[in-house]
């Protein structure tokens, strides 16, 4: 895989190359207006200065081992370093599915020290809800996130509630295929560095998401490494946006943004906090529709057409019908 070194203050990183061009997220100050601006359109931005999880910064592999208790933390496993999510919950519908990824739930001490091992034949990457079971000195932590500006965030930008927090920890070269999530995220980096690409939702056309029955809903099928041109000639077309966090920052990103996340090497493993916040609510639909409220209508449309068949087999012929070679 050819490789690029790219500079951000002053540092080298090196990070794969694809095929499409990509340009760069801007980094601005928390309080500079225009970051603010960029947030209220639904445009990524990578924040500094907001000190979101300053709390946080000193945890590293050592804290989290002596504070985060003897809870079990959920660690997906992968042969490959990829960790394409997969919804368990539509396993039942699709038999013949193979999970490209395995977890299990272990102490934290022992997934450290499995990450110490280090041995590069399975990549590991913690991801867990933090909950009532860590420590009291993580929960004092994580009371004095700098919640008055995320809240103060949330209310400006009129975002629903904050879902969940996941802590993540990964290993070096961990890579999470491109996917979409439908919250507004807030993603706070600690330690390590995390390159994302990031794709417009007008670009759904060219990431050829799986359908929405299938585990992998909201991953795109395109394999970044080998794109297959035959089967998704768009994929040609495809336009990213390019983003490195490092520790302190905090990247705006935006629901319906396509992105995947390559945990970079010689920086040591990721630490990772996410905020979700469910979507604003739509009070009044105003036209044109944006690109987002045209990916829920799509997905509520092909979640009724799949319900009405009751048969997720006869899908493709189905659609197939209803617009090949009349809406082009
Ligand atoms: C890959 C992994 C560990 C996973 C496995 C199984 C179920 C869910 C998830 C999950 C969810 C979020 C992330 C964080 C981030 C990607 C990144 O930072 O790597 C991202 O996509 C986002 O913040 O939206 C990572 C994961
Ligand atoms: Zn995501």
């Amino acid at each position: 895989m050819a490789t690029q070194s790219i500079k951000v203050d002053s540092k080298e990183f090196e990070v794969k190359q694809y095929d499409f061009p990509t340009q760069q997220i801007p980094r601005l100050n928390y309080q500079d207006p225009k970051a603010e601006k960029l947030i209220e359109n639904g445009q990524p931005v990578i924040l500094t200065g907001s000190d979101l999880v300053g709390s946080a910064y000193h945890w590293d592999l050592g804290y989290l081992c002596s504070n985060l208790g003897s809870g079990k933390y959920t660690v997906y496993s992968s042969p490959d370093g990829k960790f394409k999510y997969y919804d368990e919950k539509k396993l039942p519908q699709n038999k013949s599915f193979k999970p490209p990824t395995s977890n299990s739930e272990m102490s934290f001490q022992d997934f450290a020290s499995k990450l110490r091992k280090r041995d590069s034949k399975e990549f590991i990457y913690l991801q867990q809800s933090l909950n009532d079971t860590v420590g009291k000195r993580i929960v004092m932590d994580f009371t004095n996130f700098n919640w008055g500006w995320a809240n103060e965030t949330q209310k400006r930008n009129r975002w629903g509630p904050l879902t969940s927090n996941l802590l993540l920890v990964g290993m070096e070269g961990v890579i999470t295929p491109a996917h979409y999530d439908e919250q507004e995220n807030l993603f706070a980096q600690i330690q390590g560095y995390k390159r994302f690409l990031l794709f417009d939702p007008n670009q759904f056309d060219c990431l050829y998401p799986y359908p929405i029955y299938h585990p992998h809903d909201r991953q795109s099928q395109v394999d970044f490494d080998a794109p297959d041109l035959k089967r998704f000639p768009n994929f040609a077309n495809a336009k990213a946006h390019e983003a490195i966090v490092g520790p302190k920052d905090v990247l705006y990103l935006p629901m319906y943004w396509w992105h995947q996340v390559e945990s970079l090497h010689g920086h040591g493993e990721t630490i990772s906090i996410t905020f979700w916040y469910k979507a604003a609510p739509t009070v009044k639909v105003v036209y044109p529709l944006n690109d987002g409220q045209k990916i829920a209508i799509m997905r509520n449309i092909e979640k009724m057409i799949a319900e009405a068949l009751n048969d997720n087999d006869s899908m493709p012929q189905f659609m197939k019908t209803m617009v090949l070679g009349r809406y082009t």
